[in-house]
């Protein structure tokens, strides 16, 4: 057992510290270039990522919730070649530690040769360590250190903040552009009312977590991942108004497939927005309108679905 722990300390390291909320396109290029400097050094690449971000701990009330579960976090950092990922929980302690002990910690725990950052990585109690905090530190420890430029898309920077901005407004496309990929969730199938399948739309409910960023009430054309195929979908997000309000559901109708889909998993791309949610006076006209998004679903998943996006 100790023999492992040693090991573990003594191989070549290159780190890796950030968020990562979304690996977004951002993110990707922090991690591939962290990736080529480990391939270089012959080093394992590691990536200190927070189990929530600091954000969502020290103010709440304006975080509007994380775009990946932890798994998802850690599924889309490994496919970009991260071979570890050291959790760090954003406790008191943790956020009190300064910038040096929070470096000190790290050299104590691996063998470190390199850090790759973002331009912008801030580190320690009130964000008080910079790239230059960094870089003085890396000269006596030995480090090499890159901080890889912010990227842009069309004048703005690619950040979480920004694409949770865009699913909270209800624009997955512009949200797709900026990861990279289609938000998606991957939850499991939950019993409704048993009402759709009288409305002639059966659909497949999931409920949404409470920490993550809730996508703008209404209709979505989507795809789903299931069995090894890709199901096209339209998607409700919301309160069924038009009856009693249920807590905020993500409810999928899948025009060509017909299974039972309780208790099974998939994961849902979000592809495009519709319309909000309405209160209908009639269940007929909800009914009609099922029928039109349905139509405008496909439609759209036919005109523009980009299949190397549903990753
Ligand atoms: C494409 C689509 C659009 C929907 N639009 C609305 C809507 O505008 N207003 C509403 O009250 N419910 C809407 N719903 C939700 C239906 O009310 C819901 O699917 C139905 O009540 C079945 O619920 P159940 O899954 O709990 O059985 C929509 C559902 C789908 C699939
Ligand atoms: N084409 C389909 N799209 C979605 N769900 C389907 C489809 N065909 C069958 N189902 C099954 O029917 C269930 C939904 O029926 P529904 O009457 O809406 O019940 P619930 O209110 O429990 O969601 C789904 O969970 C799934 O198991």
């Amino acid at each position: 057992m100790k023999r492992a722990i040693y090991e573990t300390a003594a191989r070549r390291t290159v780190l890796t510290i950030g968020n990562f909320d979304g690996v977004h396109r951002g993110h990707v290029e922090v991690l591939r270039t962290a990736r080529a400097l480990a391939d270089r050094e012959t080093a394992r690449l590691v990536a200190v990522t927070f189990t929530k971000t600091p954000k969502a701990a020290l103010t709440p009330e304006a975080y509007a919730g994380d775009l990946l579960t932890l798994a998802d976090k850690e599924k889309y950092l490994r496919l970009q070649g991260v071979d570890e990922i050291i959790w760090l929980q954003p406790t008191v302690a943790q956020m009190r530690q300064s910038a040096t002990e929070f470096l000190h910690m790290l050299q104590n725990n691996r063998h470190v040769v390199g850090v790759v950052v973002g331009e912008n990585f801030r580190f320690g109690a009130d964000a008080q360590g910079t790239v230059t905090t960094l870089q003085n530190y890396a000269k006596d420890a030995g480090w090499e250190v890159i901080s890889v430029p912010l990227l842009q898309d069309g004048g703005d920077v690619v950040s979480s903040s920004e694409i949770r901005a865009a699913i909270l407004a209800g624009e997955p496309e512009r949200a797709a552009t900026l990861l990279g990929r289609y938000w998606s969730i991957d939850e499991a199938v939950l019993h409704g009312d048993q009402r759709g399948r009288t409305l002639g739309f059966p659909t497949a409910n999931m409920a949404l977590h409470e920490d993550r960023v809730a996508p703008r009430n209404g209709v979505y054309a989507t795809v789903a991942r299931y069995d090894g195929t890709l199901l096209k979908g339209v998607t409700n997000v919301g309160t069924n108004p038009t009856f009693t309000d249920v807590p905020t559901r993500v409810e999928t109708y899948f025009p060509d497939f017909s299974a039972d889909l309780y208790g099974k998993q998939f994961r849902l791309f979000f592809v495009a927005y519709l319309r909000p949610e309405e209160k209908f006076s009639e269940v007929a006209a909800l009914v009609a309108q099922m029928h039109n998004d349905t139509d405008r679903a496909l439609h759209n998943l036919t005109e523009k679905l980009n299949i190397d996006m549903c990753r």
